[in-house]
């Protein structure tokens, strides 16, 4: 009686997300999915050259390794990248940019889901932050329990820095991992925290010199759950997060009708266009140097 009334609990906290995930037919898989045998815990590394930026495919793939994960009984979640300069670069800009309306539609839903799976994984999860992690990068990270970041990195919201607001249920993501008054200054400033800046903060929780270090602290910080009974744990985290989720959840049309009208305006679009151009010349400026 008690299992069946937790797994209907569960089943009320976690929104159905029925997305079947087909990745483009791109021949090199865009997430790579491994579970270590002797620990149980699977390492999830973004596999998108060259910056992880977040399409529709790869968010897709996203939640289909989270959904393997959850159906494998893994003890555990590592979100890292197999790039070792980029952890991601948020979302695609070509996702935003002059967007098609109907894809934006799918882009904007697959994004509220992709952060709804790993905000709600039942299992520990963990980000091995091993390159830069801006906007919708951070936001990954911050859906984990813990973040471990290696040194010379930035991470952060950085949206205000080319003409978004970020969406409430983002900054909420934010707030559960920063007092609100830094978080206002970081968000308002669209802050890039170094390493450094982020373990000061508390943006992250350690630093390691290494992937593998990084990959070895995320671990600890599993283990650490042994003691406590799986489903217990999950649903108390799902309790926890439930009123941040639930603001999303609540109104995921009112969020995309925001969100559509927010990234079609002159404001964002122009701010894109220049921040993107720019990006492409700093790109095509190190490859005259190279
Ligand atoms: C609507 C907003 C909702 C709110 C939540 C989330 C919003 C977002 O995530 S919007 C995206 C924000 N992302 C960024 O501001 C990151 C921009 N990128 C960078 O700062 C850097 O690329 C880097 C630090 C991530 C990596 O630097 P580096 O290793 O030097 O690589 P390059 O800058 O030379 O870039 C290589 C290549 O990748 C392209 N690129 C970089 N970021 C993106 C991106 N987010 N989307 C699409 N493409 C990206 C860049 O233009 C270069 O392309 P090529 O010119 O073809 O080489």
């Amino acid at each position: 009686m008690l299992r069946s009334k937790i797994l209907n609990r569960i089943r009320l906290l976690k929104p159905v997300i029925d997305r079947r995930c087909m990745s483009s037919a791109s021949k090199t898989p865009l997430t790579l999915l491994e579970v270590d045998d002797k620990s149980g815990i699977a390492t999830l590394s973004l596999n998108r050259p060259p910056v992880n930026s977040l399409n529709i495919d790869l968010m897709n793939s996203i939640i289909e390794s989270i959904t393997e994960i959850e159906g494998n009984k893994s003890r555990g979640l590592i979100l890292t990248s197999a790039n070792d300069r980029v952890f991601c670069a948020g979302l695609d800009l070509n996702e935003l940019h002059k967007p098609n309306q109907e894809r934006l539609k799918e882009f904007w839903a697959v994004f509220q889901d992709v952060w709804l799976a790993l905000h709600l994984c039942s299992v520990p999860t963990a980000a091995a932050i091993n390159g830069h992690a801006p906007a919708g990068g951070c936001l990954l990270a911050t859906a984990c329990e813990y973040r471990v970041m290696l040194p010379q990195m930035t991470i952060g919201l950085n949206e205000t820095q080319f003409g978004y607001m970020a969406p409430k249920w983002v900054m909420l993501s934010y707030l559960s991992v920063l007092p609100r008054r830094l978080a206002e200054r970081a968000l308002t400033q669209g802050k890039l925290f170094t390493t450094a800046e982020a373990l000061d903060v508390g943006l992250v929780d350690e630093i390691a010199a290494s992937k593998e270090e990084a990959l070895a602290k995320c671990s600890t910080f599993i283990d650490s759950f042994s003691k406590a009974n799986p489903l217990a744990r999950s649903l108390t985290k799902k309790q926890i997060r439930e009123p941040d989720v639930q603001k999303l959840i609540a109104d995921r049309a009112g969020d995309l009708k925001e969100c559509l009208e927010y990234i079609n305006s002159p404001l964002l679009q122009d701010g894109l266009g220049a921040y993107f151009e720019a990006l492409k010349q700093k790109s095509r400026s190190k490859a005259g140097k190279s």
